[in-house]
């Protein structure tokens, strides 16, 4: 495939013309009377069109055809795992742990859409508050159909499989260890070359920020100028019969046109998809002694209307040297009024070497007690605390949110994939205590 290009920076004011119409993006204004080309103006809102000017997002699409031509549309049942039903099963606050997701069985075509599984969420898009945590997994790419959520914007964690998504604004591929993002209202499409398996975070209110930097000063963790941003590419193709899919209010909708919708000759505006190579994330950590809590490793978080506190964090734990002196390096024991979900794209993660592997995951609720398996604390307790490189081939991530999640019944017994011993990993935590103070 051609080398893609890309606009760097993050939540700038872009413009993009495909080359090979020049001077297709209008000037000076928005909407003037005849567009160049004789292409529609279209704008993309992201926020309230009162939105304060630090938060407004919008962008100005010049289209073949607007978006409005298609037919009504009709219920669809392509995904049958993704829900908002959070109320399918009985609460359940125990630690979970999942295996890696199984992947559709080769005799089988699925594609992205079609392998949407809803593991997790809360909250509802109707009220725009709350989110769903999905995997995707499949094995053949989309064809004549384009996707687009119309309940949140989508976090994507590819873990195996690069994906070649094309949007309206642009193409871009997506490697695991990297992340895209695609906002509310995108359409898009993704083509994979063969068994792909991803993770998905949807939050149904506000849009991701890079986090505040504070006493780090003006740079660091995710540096904006990584994030990247495809350049306009217009393909002008009748196709009859082409699906538009719209996940609404937590179901898919289709809608057929005659034509394809990636026919943005020009655009401009703030309003973006992107992704992000996570190997860029310059990482920031204790130096001296003692664990950092795990914000310091945000790559990006969707703010609630409480100060500071997230609707979802998106966190990973990459390579880094663990250097600190007397101290238990891995993760602490500990309880959380925040969810935890994690999930691995490679490697092994430091606190649970067996057990939480690549492609699974694994939910820590909201209170509920966690921390190290047995092996990894009696290692950390008593190994020699020089340098180390940890987790060199890794990366761990985690969704952190303020709200308690339910999980679904395809996360809870449809998969199979809930691993029922995982609270044995804690079982044989022995007693320490001792008459002595120095043990
Ligand atoms: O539970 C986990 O593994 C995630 C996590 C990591 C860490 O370094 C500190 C706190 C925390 O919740
Ligand atoms: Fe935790």
């Amino acid at each position: 495939m051609e080398e893609l290009k890309y606009l760097s920076g993050f939540g700038s004011e872009f413009s993009s013309e495909d080359p090979r119409k020049p001077g297709a993006l209008p000037e000076g204004q928005n909407s003037p009377q005849r567009c160049p080309y004789g292409l529609y103006a279209e704008q993309l809102s992201g926020t309230a069109f009162t939105a304060p000017r630090h938060e407004n997002k919008r962008s100005w699409l010049y289209r073949i055809r607007p978006s409005v031509i298609h037919k009504p549309f009709q219920k669809s049942d392509v995904a049958k795992y993704l829900t908002h039903n959070w109320n399918e099963q009985e609460p359940d606050p125990n630690q979970s742990r999942w295996l890696p997701f199984d992947l559709p069985p080769s005799n089988l075509s699925v594609d992205f859409v079609a392998g949407l599984h809803t593991v997790c969420g809360a909250g509802d898009p109707r009220s725009r508050n709350g989110l769903a945590i999905h995997v995707y997994l499949c094995n053949s790419s989309m064809n004549k159909s384009a996707f687009y959520s119309s309940d949140g914007d989508m976090l994507i964690v590819p873990q195996q499989g690069t994906l070649k998504i094309t949007t309206e604004f642009g193409r871009m591929t997506v490697a695991p260890n990297e992340i895209a993002v695609i906002q509310l209202g995108m359409r898009f499409v993704v083509a994979v070359d063969g068994p792909s398996r991803g993770y998905i975070l949807e939050v149904f209110d506000g849009h991701f920020k890079l986090p505040d930097l504070g006493p780090i000063g003006a740079n660091g963790l995710a540096n904006p100028r990584d994030f990247l941003t495809p350049v306009a590419h217009y393909v002008d193709e009748e196709i009859p019969g082409f699906k538009i899919i719209n996940k609404y209010q937590g179901s898919l909708f289709v809608a057929e046109q005659n034509h394809s919708p990636f026919d943005v000759v020009a655009w401009h505006g703030n309003y973006v998809p992107y992704k992000y190579d996570l190997s860029r994330f310059m990482v920031i950590n204790a130096v001296l002694y003692d664990h950092c809590d795990p914000s310091i490793f945000t790559v990006l978080t969707c703010q609630s209307t409480k100060p500071a506190v997230a609707i979802a964090d998106f966190v990973i734990f990459p390579p880094r040297w663990s250097v600190q002196e007397h101290t238990f390096r891995p993760p602490y024991y500990h309880r959380n009024c925040m969810s935890e979900f994690m999930g691995l794209i490679l490697g092994a993660y430091e606190a649970k070497e067996g057990g939480f592997l690549p492609g699974g995951a694994s939910l820590h609720s909201m209170m509920t007690p966690h921390g190290p398996d047995d092996k990894c604390f009696q290692g950390a307790s008593y190994g020699e605390l020089v340098p180390q490189k940890i987790a060199v081939d890794t990366q761990a991530f985690m969704f952190e949110s303020s709200l308690s999640l339910a999980i679904t019944k395809w996360g809870a017994e449809t998969c199979q994939k809930l691993d029922a011993k995982y609270y044995e990993c804690w079982q044989n935590l022995p007693k320490l205590f001792s008459e002595n103070i120095n043990i």
